[in-house]
């Protein structure tokens, strides 16, 4: 295959750009700010041309430019990138009509076992208090992170109603049943990590996941560009192609 990567000199494009060298795909590295063996981002569309799938980890705001650069050109768009806004969803949304589109906020195979548990877990224990805590290196952006988004929005489905999220705590603040603690630990170059805490009387459940190098995400993301290659246009979830 010949994959296009966005953010190829970032953290986890280059691992993107690593992954999919090592399973022998023709890569080809957009960066703002080209170096040797890189493209100019600048030229996504004319890079898109000859490219079987977009890879794409950058920021937010690149979302929309990215998903039409990919739909113009009739190439699979896969997007790792978080703190999505409602501008972003649109843009994947409008691309879907035209080409395949997979956004995930965690290409770690292990995260997608872990929201199934976390439903589970919360179907199993619905009366028990739900605190979800994250970690991230310190040139994280967004806060939570996409997959707490994602872990939080699994914690209500197997509840059956919105809670409250909660970001932190202090003074007075006594907690609500209906109330879901957030907690963001930004620090030195933890790669991600998930944990959520089911709480009783006398008991506590933790479901955590670790991710030990950004080669997971790259692995997952090149995955899903590989087996989106053959489908229709429309949305997919990373589940879709597991
Ligand atoms: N879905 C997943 O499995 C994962 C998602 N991520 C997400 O991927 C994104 C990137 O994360 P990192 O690699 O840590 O960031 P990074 O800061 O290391 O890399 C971002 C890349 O985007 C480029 N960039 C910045 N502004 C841009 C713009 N306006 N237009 C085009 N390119 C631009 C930068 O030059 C850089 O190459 C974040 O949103 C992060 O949360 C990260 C890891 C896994
Ligand atoms: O920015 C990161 O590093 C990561 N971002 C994703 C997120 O926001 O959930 C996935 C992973 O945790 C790493």
């Amino acid at each position: 295959m010949r994959l296009a990567v966005a953010g190829a000199t970032g953290r986890t494009g280059s691992e993107v750009v690593a992954e999919a060298r090592d399973r022998d795909h023709a890569v080809v590295a957009l960066s703002r700010d080209p170096d040797e063996g890189e493209h100019d981002l600048a030229d996504l569309d004319a890079a898109l041309d000859a490219a079987d799938a977009l890879v794409d980890f950058t920021v937010p705001e690149a979302t929309p430019d990215h998903a039409a650069a990919a739909a113009d050109a009739g190439v699979p768009y896969v997007v790792g990138t978080t703190g999505l806004d409602d501008e972003a969803e649109a843009a994947l949304d409008a691309a879907a009509g035209t080409v395949p589109v997979l956004a995930a906020s965690n290409f770690a195979k292990g995260v997608q076992a872990l929201l199934r548990v976390v439903r589970a877990g919360v179907e199993a224990l619905p009366e028990y208090d739900a605190e979800l805590t994250e970690t991230h290196h310190d040139g994280k952006r967004d806060a939570p992170s996409g997959t707490a988004v994602s872990l939080l929005d699994a914690i209500d489905e197997a509840r059956g109603e919105a809670l409250d999220r909660t970001y932190g705590r202090e003074g007075d603040h006594l907690r609500e049943a209906a109330e879901v603690g957030v907690h963001v630990r930004r620090a030195g170059t933890v790669r991600g990590e998930h944990e959520v805490l089911l709480a009783g009387d006398d008991e506590v459940l933790t479901l955590t996941h670790r991710a030990e190098s950004r080669r997971v995400f790259a692995a997952g993301a090149v995955d899903a560009a590989e087996r989106l290659a053959d489908r229709e246009a429309g949305r997919y979830d990373f589940t879709d192609v597991l």
